[in-house]
C-alpha cells in the first residue's frame, strides 16, 4: 500500500469519529510489515478527559491483538496545517513503534508532513529508562 492509499484509509477511519463535544474528526491509519491496515479514529466522552484520540485507538486495536511490526502511521483532520499528534500520543507511539518511523501527518486539502518519532517527540522518556 502506498502513501496515499494509507492515507485514504485514515479519511475512512476519520469517518467513524465519535465526537459529539468537539466536532472536530481525526482519523489514523496503521500500517504493518505484512500489509495490514489498522484504523483509528478519535472516541470521546462526556467524561472528557476519557477522550481517546485517533492514533492511540489505532495503536491499541493492533497490539491487543499482538500485532506490533509498524512500518507507517498516517493521521489526517480537517486542519490549516496538516495534524500535529497531541503529546500523549507522542509519548505512546515512541513507546510502540520504531524510532524511526514514518509518521504521516495530513489534512483535508492534501498537505503532508512527514516526520518520524524521534522528531515528533525527541529525547522521549523510553522503557530502557526503567533498567539500571
Ligand atoms: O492528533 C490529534 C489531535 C486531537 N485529537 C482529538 C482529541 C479530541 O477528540 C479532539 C479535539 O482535541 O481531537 C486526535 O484524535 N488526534
Ligand atoms: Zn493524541
Amino acid at each position: 500500500m502506498n502513501q496515499a492509499e494509507l492515507i485514504e484509509q485514515a479519511k475512512i477511519a476519520m469517518d467513524k469519529a465519535y465526537v459529539p463535544y468537539s466536532k472536530f474528526k481525526v482519523g489514523a491509519a496503521l500500517l504493518t510489515a505484512d500489509g495490514k491496515v489498522y484504523h483509528g479514529c478519535n472516541i470521546e466522552n462526556a467524561a472528557y478527559s476519557m477522550t481517546n484520540c485517533a492514533e492511540r485507538t489505532a495503536l491499541f486495536k493492533a497490539v491487543s491483538e499482538g500485532v506490533r511490526n509498524f512500518t507507517v502511521l498516517a493521521v489526517v483532520a480537517d486542519t490549516d496545517r496538516p495534524v500535529p499528534p497531541c503529546g500523549a500520543c507522542r509519548q505512546v507511539i515512541a513507546e510502540l513503534c520504531p524510532k524511526d518511523m514514518k509518521v504521516v501527518l495530513t489534512n483535508l486539502k492534501g498537505d503532508i508532513k512527514e516526520l518520524t518519532i524521534e522528531e515528533l517527540l525527541p529525547g522521549a522518556f523510553t522503557p530502557e529508562d526503567l533498567h539500571d
